[in-house]
């Protein structure tokens, strides 16, 4: 708890001033006022958050938290949750689609294993930080106790704290899990009091008697846990999921270390929902990487107030758009390192 507490008290909002001077450097470029749109915006931030109006964008890592769900037996996936460990191996063999998009923006993906219920073999780009074996079934109980949720958290924080003394300068968040977009609508639905129906999905892609059957798993646990909707670990601790936790940590220890954080589709954004709800300041950090198919995804978004970058229908995970956003982001970024002014290439300003 003390990791949290202290990552808590360090979080502040991005200064204005440097928005500001940011603003100001990139209106000296060559192009008419604001005519580079997001990307200017993402230049602006990244500067902000990093305190650099130069910034370093070079080491790119994407944390893939990996977790097991009790809720799978109920039957709101498609898939058996055995494919969990399944893809953390394939993902440690670069075939994922993960590891073919970092490897496309230059990002490296690092795999955490927060909780899946299989014993790893320690092996390059596994990282073991076991919680515990998966969550235990949300409709017949709590998913965890709350000392596995700050556990959880706390991995992710320690995450971003190493990241920092290593110079990583931009983190993206992902995740495995089969079952998890159960724990991700019941987070949403919880913390904005909306039905179930809105912001329930087909995730792997569930038929309608399934999707019907996963609206009910979820209500009922919702019933049965009763979460605080003003205490986000609460609502985390009952119905959410240990790499959500992860990577709510990771974001936390992102904002606080001055480090911006790519966030992913559906799960991701149900862990930066977590870590907004815990510190309003979180938002200023985030760049959330697209809009993802699950419905839900959009109430998430509007409740920590961020716009997603990209929209290209993905409903994957693992951090898949992340990585292309990275690109994206860099590429802002080297607007604001290195165009031309106008007073250095000659051209006349209006
Ligand atoms: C082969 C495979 C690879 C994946 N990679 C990400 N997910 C995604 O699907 C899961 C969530 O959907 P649901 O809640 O319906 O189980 C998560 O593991 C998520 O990362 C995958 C799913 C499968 C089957
Ligand atoms: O948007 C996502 O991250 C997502 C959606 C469906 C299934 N898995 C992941």
């Amino acid at each position: 708890m003390q990791l949290l507490e202290t990552t808590l008290a360090k979080i502040q909002p991005v200064d204005e001033a440097l928005l500001a001077k940011a603003q100001a450097k990139l209106d000296n470029k060559t192009k008419p006022l604001g005519s580079l749109g997001r990307l200017e915006e993402v230049g602006r931030r990244f500067a902000a958050i990093t305190g650099d109006l130069a910034p370093d964008t070079a080491k790119k890592v994407i944390f893939t938290f990996a977790g097991d769900h009790g809720i799978v037996e109920e039957g709101v996936s498609l898939f058996p949750k055995e494919v969990t460990p399944q893809m953390v191996l394939n993902f440690l063999r670069g075939g994922a689609g993960v590891n073919v998009l970092a490897r496309h923006s230059g990002a490296e993906v690092r795999v955490v294993d927060v909780g899946v219920d299989y014993d790893f073999e320690p092996a390059p780009g596994l990282i073991i930080r076991k919680v515990a074996k998966g969550t235990r079934n949300f409709a017949k109980g709590s998913a965890m106790t709350r000392e596995e949720a700050v556990a959880a958290i706390e991995v992710g924080i320690a995450l971003a704290d190493e990241a920092k003394k290593e110079g990583i300068t931009m983190v993206g968040t992902g995740e495995m899990g089969i079952g998890n977009t159960s724990p991700s609508s019941a987070i949403i639905a919880a913390i904005a009091g909306c039905t179930v129906r809105e912001v329930t999905h087909r995730g792997t892609g569930i038929g309608d008697e399934a999707l019907e059957k996963k609206i009910k798993v979820i209500q009922a646990g919702l019933d049965l846990n009763r979460p605080e909707p003003q205490d986000p670990l609460d609502v985390l601790t009952k119905v959410g999921g240990l790499e959500i936790a992860g990577i709510a940590g990771l974001v936390l220890g992102a904002a606080a270390n001055r480090i911006p954080v790519v966030v992913d589709g559906f799960i991701s954004t149900a862990g930066a929902l977590i870590a907004s709800e815990m510190h309003p300041s979180v938002r200023d950090y985030i760049f959330t990487a697209h809009t993802s198919v699950e419905i839900g995804h959009q109430m998430m978004l509007e409740r920590i107030g961020v716009k997603p970058l990209l929209d290209l229908q993905l409903r994957l995970g693992e951090g898949t758009g992340a990585a292309l956003a990275m690109g994206l982001i860099e590429a802002g970024v080297k607007i604001l390192k290195e165009m031309a002014t106008f007073e250095e290439a000659g051209v006349a300003s209006a």
